[in-house]
């Protein structure tokens, strides 16, 4: 990152008397203590626990200095608010770069359409893009500022759990392009109608650079949405853009479109897919990627995997399984996001909570805390894997909660119980292989 603490502090308005620190270039700016490396700055964030408890640690592992809210004993920059501080640093850094921005959002396929049109603009220019599911508040200016130093443009993605939430992303990145993939049903239960889940979505349209341009699909429920003075491009059947021929195969399809002169092929099924691809080709031909190189990154593009996604038990139970960002945060986010979603008539809401690895000395009281975030008016039952797990079971009804130190025996018990409309959460780090329960129940 070309940033110096000086020139960090500036930007924030930090209020301390930080003249006094070093000007040293920062190598990165990390809010997991166990990421933090020589040299880099850390973010204490209030997430599951309050980041100002791992300052010592972070020192302990090369930090030059940290953020605080607060008055602490090491080199810091005191701020009112280090997320607020971390967002506008990562505008900044934009704007200081000049790199060009190219957002995506929608209820489906942000992520495959985020990938192929990184894949597109890499033929041509130096391009990034958000990483796994860092496409919040917190993900997006970590994306940002994390970079590498020669980028060009960086594919944005940008999620939605609150109406709001996409201006703010928006008016952070001030995107050149911005592109709405789909106004679906998904967290249906959050925003109450489609018409607001559009709303939040067009929020993309909240920091669209003068002479930007808007890419969205032709479903009549966003109109209302769309701003003046704006070039918009609608896609869909006979609209601005469209797909004309598709040819699926097993495991790749074809297609034409009306603004290409030759066939598509996608290593991948799907007619969404298609339509992903084309959004992907449109933004290469408006920065003037060549078509012969387009169609190449097309037919070769890697996909993000194993997305935070609702799957299907053979049995019909629904199954979230997130693989992201095993932290303590996240797995109480996940929960709070799990159990504020209606059960399905008739079922239960089940949860298998697995160990979080590399958690230092804390580790103990880390899953224990993870008590607070179990409401058990929402939760019927809580299946714990691991030896880590062992500190939250402490901490729960004995009748709510069954423990298993095997993953063989956790899975045939949920072979066993799992009914059709039972909704199930699992949730661990990836070295404890919960993805393995996930397939034998879709088996
Ligand atoms: N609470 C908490 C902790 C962490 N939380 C996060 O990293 C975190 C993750 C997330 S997130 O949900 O993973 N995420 C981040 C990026 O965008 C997508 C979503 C969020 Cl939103 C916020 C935070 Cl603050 S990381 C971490 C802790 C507490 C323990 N830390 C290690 C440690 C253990 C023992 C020690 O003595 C010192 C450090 C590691």
């Amino acid at each position: 990152m070309k940033l110096t603490l000086h020139e960090i502090a500036h930007i924030v308005g930090a209020t301390n008397n930080w003249s006094e620190l070093a000007d040293t270039e920062i190598h990165n700016i990390e809010f997991d203590s166990r990421k933090i490396q020589g040299g880099d700055l850390f973010l204490p964030l209030k997430g599951a626990r309050d980041g100002h408890e791992f300052i010592d640690t972070a020192f302990a592992q090369g930090a030059l200095a940290t953020f605080a809210e607060q008055e602490v004993a090491q080199p810091h920059l005191r701020v009112e608010d280090c997320l607020e501080a971390f967002q506008k640093l990562a505008q900044y850094y934009l704007e200081k770069t000049a790199v060009e921005v190219i957002a995506v959002t929608g209820s489906n396929g942000k992520t495959t359409t985020k990938d192929m049109i990184h894949a597109v603009l890499s033929e041509k220019y130096k391009t990034y893009k958000t990483q796994g599911n860092y496409n919040n508040e917190i993900g997006m200016p970590y994306t940002i500022l994390h970079m590498p130093d020669d980028t060009e443009k960086i594919v944005l993605e940008m999620g939605m759990d609150r109406l709001g939430d996409i201006d703010l992303l928006s008016k952070i990145a001030k995107p050149r392009i911005a592109i709405v993939t789909l106004i679906g049903e998904s967290h249906l239960e959050f925003f109450g109608t489609r018409d607001k889940i559009a709303e939040g979505k067009l929020g993309i349209k909240a920091g669209l650079r003068s002479g930007g341009e808007l890419i969205v699909p032709a479903d009549k429920i966003i109109n209302k949405y769309l701003p003046a003075d704006t070039k918009i491009t609608r896609f869909g059947p006979d609209e601005d853009i469209f797909v004309t021929q598709l040819i699926e195969h097993k495991n790749q399809l074809s297609f034409t479109t009306n603004f290409l002169d030759e066939e598509i092929t996608i290593p991948v099924p799907g007619k969404f897919n298609a339509t992903n691809a084309m959004l992907a080709a449109y933004v290469g031909t408006l920065l003037d990627v060549e078509e012969d190189d387009i169609r190449h990154a097309l037919s070769h593009v890697s996909l993000t995997r194993n997305r935070t996604e609702w799957k299907k038990a053979s049995n019909g139970a629904d199954i979230l399984s997130d693989v992201y960002n095993a932290n303590p945060t996240a797995m109480k986010l996940i929960l709070e996001t799990f159990q504020a979603i209606p059960k399905n008539e008739g079922g239960r809401k089940l949860t298998v909570l697995a160990d979080m690895l590399e958690l230092g000395d804390q580790a103990p009281e880390l899953h224990a805390s993870i008590a607070a975030a179990i409401d058990f008016s929402k939760m019927d039952h809580v299946y714990l894997y691991g030896d880590l797990m062992k500190y939250l079971l402490a901490e729960l009804p004995e009748d709510k909660v069954s423990y298993f130190g095997n993953l063989e025996q956790l899975t045939e018990e949920l072979q066993s119980t799992l009914q059709p409309q039972d909704q199930l959460l699992l949730k661990g780090s990836n070295s404890m292989k919960l993805g393995t329960i996930v397939e034998e129940l879709q088996n």
